[in-house]
């Protein structure tokens, strides 16, 4: 971070491989190094959901990444390499107790600042038939604001949105595969959650096909008052925008929502 609180980000909307790590972690790779070329430098680099297998669920075993496996090594020494943040986007993870959607934050030392599962699977790609739900939310330390992250179909839950803005967010990471023909619900969610929160909305979807479903990318860089700093389209790239780390308690101070909530009249937080 530079002293104006100033953060560059920069979103790898990559084409994943069905079923192939070694060639997903390989573009990962170049994309990664290709993202640390630009001026200005990334001080976070964020991966899509699932970039290791994409959607093969009915071919996880075997596939998946192991816990603590080599991949989580490899995102470690990548941040620590390039003195970054590394929103690793989502990896298919197998443990003891099955599959997981998790995704993993490396702070540019090395060491892990977040582990989260994703908590809405969805259903329409029959996610819940072959992957276990995750129980926590994710908060974590990003230089000297905090940060959340969450996965693709959590958009669709404003409820998760508000928790995590209320539990200190300014900036809210969401990798994922978001596929045709679901852009309008894409983009509107997205705006909607920056701005009904006043906080940034850091989105990366992929690019290309599976045997299934088409990803239309448009990575999106929102601010807290709703301005898109930066969209992709529909081809491979990086997608990048710097943020101001005091806008979102500047546009909360503008129109204080959450000083006006009314939480005792809302029936979902009354149970
Ligand atoms: O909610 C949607 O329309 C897309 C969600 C999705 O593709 C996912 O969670 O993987």
């Amino acid at each position: 971070m530079n002293k104006t609180r100033q953060l560059h980000i920069a979103l790898i909307q990559m084409d994943i491989e069905l079923a192939n790590p070694t060639v997903n972690q390989q573009r990962a790779e170049q994309w990664i190094t290709q993202a640390m070329s630009a001026a200005p430098r990334p001080d976070v680099i964020v991966l899509p959901e699932m970039w290791n297998t994409g959607y093969a669920l009915d071919r996880l075993e075997g596939l998946a990444e192991r816990e603590n496996g080599k991949l989580t090594a490899w995102m470690s020494q990548i941040a620590k390499q390039h003195q970054i943040v590394l929103v690793g986007g989502s990896i298919s993870e197998q443990r003891e107790s099955g599959f997981y959607n998790t995704l993993y934050v490396y702070g540019a030392d090395g060491e892990r600042t977040a582990k989260y599962d994703k908590i809405h699977l969805f259903k329409l790609m029959n996610e819940e038939k072959f992957m276990q739900p995750g129980e926590e939310k994710a908060l974590f330390p990003l230089h000297d604001v905090t940060a959340a992250a969450s996965i693709c179909y959590d958009l669709r839950f404003p409820e998760l949105a508000r928790s995590l803005a209320l539990a200190g967010a300014q900036i809210w990471f969401v990798p994922a595969e978001w596929p045709h023909p679901r852009m309008h619900h894409w983009r509107t969610l997205l705006t909607a959650r920056a701005i009904e929160n006043q906080m940034y909305v850091v989105a990366c979807n992929r690019v290309g096909r599976d045997e299934k479903s088409e990803f239309f990318g448009h990575s999106m860089i929102i601010d807290p008052w709703g301005e898109v700093l930066a969209e992709g389209d529909e081809v491979e790239g990086i997608i990048s925008a710097t943020i101001d780390l005091d806008l979102a308690d500047e546009v909360r101070g503008r129109i204080p929502v959450f000083a006006d909530r009314r939480p005792e009249l809302y029936i979902h937080e009354q149970k």
